[in-house]
């Protein structure tokens, strides 16, 4: 049996600078614990997010020199509009700075106060910009997304009975839109299946209530359909999204994962009339519709990265780097979240430090311990990220208490994976010497960003 390597050969590199323990123990302190409040230059193996980091090719490259800079009706609105219509199927596209900016405009537009959006675990900014329209996001997933150890091949499903129950409590007029997302960053990369999306679709319609779907890694969860359904083995990764779009109304887009660019973004809909109110709602907040707080050249970059997130061998490759690490930290029986998921590799704290109780932060900490072992930097994905519930101003205290460890796509060498698997071992040898944190500053939204910690 042949090994696998990329499809890509490296033509630019970005020299590393490397720091000492000592650096990075002054570093983490005066970042109070945060990894995000970091320099870069500080970090060697960045693994903080997928968003925005990945490597672009040099067509995309070429595609930034032919970025035309008109105010309206730039030549690269096109190109894009056309890749989106092309391989997810949406009628009417909407360009945005990135996905976040959808999001704000959609649940501006759909959502009143009072209303109940149910989806497949929450997403932060996703969740957020639907309480701040008024809404109340309602978890219908199904359980075994909230168990680290399940093994269940598509955790993002929604559960169809939960989704009824709501349906029949709050009724469907209650109810703007099903927020779907694939794959499920919060579960840990995890995917909904075809024939669980296209159930979703039937319940919906048979109620008259849309499905937007967030879409920003719906390439890699293509993938996972691929690989894991059985109607799906023969089916190219294109094929398989553009099936898989077709059971939703519209999109939200994070072009910054899946779509290979730095910044960039859409909201795709069928439905005109949603069309026509998002259209001059981009206008207030985004730009005009046809750069959507783009360049002409970023909105190039990114037709041409949809064009080459598709292509069978770039998604094997992307996914197969994160299965090689998953697979070394299971062979050395270092708790993750299993299956592997598509853009990383999810560290449980709850089982990796048992000793440190939910709220003194367990996963912030191993998030900061990580980098001081080795200068890796990764993501806190655990009570802090969860926030306050808005009603009882208490933690969420979620079952999944995470760090992320986020594989940018064709950027990190399996050198580099082999290091972090690593580094990970030797914290977890000396885990028990490590102890919890304290909160010292809470920002009010999205506190996970900005919050400072101190050690107990
Ligand atoms: C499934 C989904 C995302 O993963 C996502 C973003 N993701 C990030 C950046 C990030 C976002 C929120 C955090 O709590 C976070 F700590 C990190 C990430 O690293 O995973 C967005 C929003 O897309 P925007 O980032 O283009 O606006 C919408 N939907």
């Amino acid at each position: 049996r042949r090994s696998w390597a990329e499809p890509y050969k490296i033509k630019v590199v970005e020299p590393l600078k490397m720091t000492t323990r000592a650096e990075r123990e002054q570093a983490i302190a005066e970042a109070g614990y945060n990894t995000f409040l970091l320099r870069s230059e500080d970090v060697y193996i960045d693994l903080l997010t997928d968003s925005g980091t990945s490597a672009m090719s040099d067509r995309q490259w070429a595609g930034m020199m032919v970025g035309d800079e008109a105010y309206a009706g730039s030549k690269n609105f096109y190109s894009l509009e056309e890749a989106i219509q092309k391989y997810y199927g949406y009628r009417y596209i909407l360009p945005t700075h990135q996905g976040r900016g959808a999001e704000n405009i959609l649940s501006k537009i759909l959502i009143k106060p009072g209303d109940y959006i149910p989806g497949n675990m929450y997403f932060t900014t996703t969740r957020l910009h639907q309480e701040l329209a008024g809404g109340t996001f309602v978890d219908v997933i199904i359980d075994e997304a909230h168990d680290p150890r399940s093994q269940h091949p598509f955790k993002g499903n929604v559960d169809l009975q939960k989704l009824t129950d709501l349906i029949k409590r709050v009724g469907a007029e209650r109810i703007p839109y099903i927020s779907v997302a694939g794959t499920v960053n919060m579960a840990g990369g995890q995917p909904i299946s075809m024939a669980n999306l296209r159930a979703v679709y039937e319940l919906a319609k048979s109620h008259d209530i849309r499905i937007i779907l967030d879409a920003t890694r719906a390439v890699e969860n293509a993938y996972f359909i691929q690989q894991r359904e059985a109607d799906y083995h023969q089916q190219s990764i294109a094929i398989i999204l553009k099936e898989f779009c077709s059971y939703t109304d519209g999109c939200t887009m994070s072009g910054k994962k899946d779509a290979l660019v730095n910044i960039g973004g859409w909201l795709a809909l069928n439905d005109p009339d949603i069309y026509e109110e998002a259209r001059n709602m981009i206008v207030i907040y985004e730009g005009l519709h046809t750069y959507g707080g783009m360049a002409g050249r970023d909105m190039e970059a990114m037709a041409i990265g949809i064009e080459e997130s598709v292509q069978d061998d770039h998604i094997r490759a992307r996914i197969g780097q994160v299965e090689y690490l998953g697979q070394k930290l299971l062979d050395w029986n270092i708790p993750i979240v299993v299956p592997i998921g598509g853009h990383a590799i999810y560290l449980d704290a709850k089982a990796f430090l048992p000793h440190i109780p939910q709220d003194q932060f367990p996963a912030q900490l191993l998030a900061a311990e990580l980098y001081r072992e080795a200068g890796i930097r990764a993501m806190e994905r655990g009570i802090v990220s969860a926030g306050r519930n808005k009603d009882t101003g208490d933690h969420y205290y979620p079952e999944l208490e995470l760090v992320r460890l986020t594989i940018p796509r064709r950027v990190y060498t399996q050198a580099h994976m082999d290091l972090t698997a690593e580094a990970v071992d030797e914290v977890y040898y000396n885990r028990h010497r490590l102890r919890g944190l304290k909160m010292v500053y809470e920002p009010k939204y999205l506190r996970f960003f900005q919050a400072r910690f101190e050690l107990l």
